[in-house]
């Protein structure tokens, strides 16, 4: 295993740029899942990674080996070890889970007991059990498949493994137990791994850092919380989640806006941009404290509901409070906003 070092890495296809100028390390061992809407680059950035396609600009690294770029020759992807995991019908149809999960090994391994050893021992890596190895792929769910790919992927240990959406096939249920077991077999071997997907939950809850993606260009690489509550831009606030975003003016660490005073996450001064998670905002239905408004609509989800409520000044605010008791349309309500606040300046300002 060893670390991932991408370096203002760029490609094109005719005037597309798919990647453009990208620069990223994946610490040896550690997990970052790519996020970004579609079209924005994330399986070019995995293709380069893989050899499957050069850079025109930059380097990239696997520990201290430059594998592409920079005058080196690009190292073809059987050599660069690297375990792939793509979306769906990975398996070879026409082999049991023993022999797709030994595929990758050395040939003489392969029918040995070492290679015996190796598909047992991935077996209970991804946590399936051990006669799951005489099955077909057409004889597993699609998410016992999903690990048995994973397993495939790692049994030759690799330097670097990649997941190009591996759960989007599967059903909400399904993709957690998923997700949450490959997660388990990846940091049980300390593995480095880079896992693509526009699905804002499941970049958020897998990975040691997310890496957001716009337009062919990582506009923040973070840990998950740091993304979630302080993103780079309101873009990015939007796209990782449900945000208000209000205008406000701040004088040093504090801001006012149409749900009163805020605390900054960091002091500055002038008209801004507030951006506030709706779990922050605290609907007091008992008391008078606050800004008053009138509930709009509610989304009930079980967990929890989103609460849509228009304050007297006109301003729609959305506030997520614990289902248990909450607000009907219609009822009035105050506002106060809880924890700290992100302020931007409008573009074009300092
Ligand atoms: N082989 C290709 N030839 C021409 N254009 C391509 C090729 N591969 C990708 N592109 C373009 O490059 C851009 C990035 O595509 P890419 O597949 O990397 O996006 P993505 O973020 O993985 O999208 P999705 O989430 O939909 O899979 C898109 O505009 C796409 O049309």
């Amino acid at each position: 295993m060893s670390s991932l070092t991408i370096t203002g890495v760029t490609k094109s296809f005719g005037s597309t740029r798919a990647v453009d100028d990208v620069t990223l390390h994946v610490p040896h061992g550690s997990f970052t899942t790519v996020l970004g809407p579609s079209g924005c680059g994330k399986t070019t950035l995995l293709r380069l990674i893989a050899g499957f396609l050069v850079p025109e600009a930059g380097t990239i690294a696997f520990g201290s080996t430059v594998v592409a770029g920079d005058g080196v020759r690009s190292m073809p992807p059987q050599t660069r070890r690297v375990g792939y995991v793509p979306q769906e019908g990975a398996l070879f149809p026409h082999l049991d889970v023993a022999a797709n999960i030994a595929f990758g090994l050395p040939r003489e391994a392969r029918g040995a007991q070492e290679g015996r050893d190796r598909v047992a021992e991935m077996l209970d890596l991804v946590e399936l059990p051990a006669d799951f190895r005489h099955r077909r792929p057409d004889e597993l769910s699609g998410g016992q498949q999903q690990r048995v790919a994973l397993a495939r992927s790692l049994a030759p240990q690799p330097a670097v493994v990649l997941l190009d959406e591996p759960f989007s096939s599967l059903d909400a249920s399904l993709r957690g137990s998923t997700s949450r077991a490959v997660r388990r077999a990846l940091e049980a071997t300390n593995t480095t791994a880079l896992l693509v997907t526009h699905d804002q939950n499941e970049a958020l809850s897998l990975a040691d850092q997310v890496a957001v993606m716009r337009a062919g260009r990582l506009v923040q690489s973070a840990p998950p919380s740091e993304v979630y509550l302080s993103p780079t831009d309101p873009q990015v606030a939007e796209f990782v989640g449900r945000a208000v975003v209000l205008p406000g003016t701040a004088t040093d660490a504090r801001a006012t806006c149409a749900l009163g005073e805020v605390v900054l996450t960091e002091p500055t001064t002038g008209p801004v941009a507030l951006m506030i998670r709706p779990e922050q905002v605290y609907v007091d239905l008992a008391h008078e404290e606050g800004v008053r408004g009138t509930v709009e609509e509610v989304s009930y989800y079980g967990h929890d509901c989103a609460v849509q409520v228009s304050l007297d000044d006109g301003t729609s605010v959305l506030a997520r409070m614990a289902g248990v008791r909450h607000p009907v349309a219609g009822d009035t309500v105050h506002l106060r906003v809880t924890g700290l606040v992100r302020a931007y300046h409008p573009a074009g300002s300092p």
